[in-house]
């Protein structure tokens, strides 16, 4: 897709900036600071922060784990992995390394101990007087889901969550990790916790897909374009497909991921975000509650998947052996601790619908899965067929309905395929896409998606976290079907080769309603 010239970036030349407004000074405590979460994204994007000049001098950075790591140790570590984790970064920004270590210390503590909060609570005061951190404070809960009730009392009773009176000024906000909860009533029960020490705005729930670019700009794509509103409705769109395909297996998570499966972990949070995203209507404002206001209606109308619907609506998959980019992987039940007769589902399709006045008889379809032929995430939105009459004359198979793109990774950028006559004697449509991507349109670096989010958390912007009824509506869709998995023989598994695009009962549940997945 042409971009004019100075691709939208105000004027020509200009770039635009990477925050609205400066970063406030604070204290950013990371519990969990030892661990894979911690090493291969947080501090990455903070260190990322840091080396393009963002983050003020009043910030410091406080690593809570058990391990016997000194301050010293502690940033020798984080050094070593960023250049495993983020070697380019390193590469171009080593030079920001001395400041960036200079904000961080270890805080050594067993969640458990009550004193290790009480030091950590000394420990803050005196960096708000030395420091100037301000008294802001933004906790970051990179630990096992399983701690999260005692870190979030620990937090309570220390004194450490709630602020003064009604006032944000200092600030003490709350990251939480994914998973939120295991089903709908785990769900309730955490808000339940975190609101009996925090306030809802305090909260800030992460789904790193909302930190996407792209999936940032379905919103602006939608809205800021006359062009696709009105056809953004049942009356010309005939399906709607989101797939997030990942190459990569269970990985060495197999002790989180056999109990969760792709269903919980992908579709409950990312898939259903990026649902909801396409299909809500336009907010009356980007104020992080209209925004949510609005996706959590779209949530609410999707009709829920139960009892023999499950059945004719949903796929569930394992993988087996096969081959990712020409190299034999091993089968889920043979990766590292994954039991032998495990029935966890590594792929799932889906198909909804939503029951509102926009989306009445659109069939939205879902599918998620690890070992996929091709790391892929995007959103087809499939047009219907233009009218009969020139139909089979312009094209003898028939004319390709109108698809746009939207391709959150890799590749990120969005695109149209239309219908254009080959040069020649004859009028014949053939399909041509009108593509654009972020590479050659903006020039410029997209933001990994935990930059974003942890510049949005300090600045208390929460428009790209989840609110609690939004969790709790996306876990209202999903906990019927892990029911009804419960109650019913898992299929034959492994269903799917590793490096293929999943079971074909999943291209059955689409042929079924006569569609076909746009596979690339
Ligand atoms: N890893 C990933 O790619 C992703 C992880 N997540 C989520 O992030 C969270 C963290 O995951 P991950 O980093 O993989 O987990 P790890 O198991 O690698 O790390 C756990 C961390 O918690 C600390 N910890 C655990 N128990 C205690 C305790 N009782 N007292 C003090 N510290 C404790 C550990 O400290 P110590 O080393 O001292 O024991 C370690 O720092 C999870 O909720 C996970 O689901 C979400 C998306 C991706
Ligand atoms: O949240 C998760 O996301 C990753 C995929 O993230 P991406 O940014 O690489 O697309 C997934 O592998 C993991 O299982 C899941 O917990």
């Amino acid at each position: 897709m042409a971009i004019n010239e100075n691709n939208g970036q105000g004027k020509p030349g200009e770039k635009p900036p990477l925050v609205e407004r400066p970063l406030p000074p604070c204290n950013i405590i990371i519990f969990g600071a030892t661990g894979d979460l911690t090493h291969r994204k947080l501090i990455p994007a903070l260190f990322s922060i840091e080396a393009q000049g963002l983050l003020p001098e009043h910030v410091k950075i406080i690593g809570f784990a058990r391990r016997d790591y000194s301050d010293q140790s502690y940033r020798d570590e984080l050094k070593a992995s960023l250049e495993e984790f983020a070697p380019d970064l390193w590469k171009e920004s080593q030079d920001a390394w001395p400041r960036f270590a200079h904000r961080v210390v270890f805080h050594r503590s067993d969640f458990d101990n009550s004193q290790g909060f009480q030091w950590l609570k000394e420990r803050l005061d005196k960096f708000d007087e030395t420091e100037g951190t301000g008294g802001n404070r933004l906790f970051y809960l990179a630990t096992p889901p399983s701690t999260y009730s005692t870190v979030i009392d620990q937090l309570g009773k220390a004194g450490l969550a709630k602020r003064d009176g009604e006032t944000n000024n200092p600030f003490i906000r709350i990251i939480v990790e994914k998973p939120f909860g295991s089903d709908l009533t785990t769900a309730r029960a955490l808000n339940t916790e975190l609101k009996s020490v925090f306030d809802e705005d305090q909260i800030y729930r992460i789904d790193h897909y909302l930190g996407k670019e792209t999936v940032q700009n379905i919103f602006v794509f939608r809205f800021a374009n006359a062009l696709f509103e009105p056809l953004w409705n049942g009356k010309y769109i005939d399906n709607v497909q989101v797939t997030v395909a990942e190459t990569v297996g269970v990985e060495q998570r197999a002790g989180y991921f056999d109990t969760a499966g792709e269903l919980r972990d992908m579709v409950q949070s990312h898939a259903l975000q990026i649902l909801s995203l396409v299909a809500m209507e336009p907010p009356n404002s980007l104020g992080a509650n209209d925004v949510r206001d609005e996706k959590v209606k779209v949530l609410r109308a999707i009709k829920p998947v139960v009892g023999k619907d499950c059945q004719e609506c949903v796929v569930r998959g394992q993988y087996g052996a096969g081959q990712i980019n020409g190299k034999d992987v091993p089968a889920y039940r043979d990766e590292p601790n994954v039991p032998k007769e495990s029935v966890t589902d590594s792929f799932v399709a889906l198909k909804m619908e939503i029951e509102n006045w926009r989306w009445s008889g659109v069939p939205f379809f879902i599918r998620a899965g690890k070992r996929m032929g091709q790391r892929l995430t995007e959103i087809n939105i499939v047009f219907k067929e233009i009218p009969p009459i020139l139909l089979k004359q312009l094209s003898p198979t028939g004319v390709e309905p109108n698809v746009i793109t939207i391709r959150v990774q890799p590749n990120e950028g969005i695109s149209m395929r239309l219908s254009a006559k080959p040069p020649g004697a004859q009028t014949r449509a053939v399909p041509v896409d009108m593509n654009f991507t972020y590479g050659t349109s903006f020039g410029q670096r997209i933001h990994d998606a935990y930059e974003r989010l942890l510049m949005d958390a300090m600045l208390g912007d929460a428009a790209l976290f989840t609110r609690d009824d939004e969790v709790e509506a996306e876990w209202g869709l999903i906990t019927p079907i892990l029911e009804a998995w419960k109650n019913t023989p898992a299929p034959d598994l492994p269903n799917y080769a590793a490096g293929t695009w999943g079971p074909e009962a999943a291209n059955k549940l689409v042929a079924d309603v006569g569609r076909k997945w746009l596979d690339r």
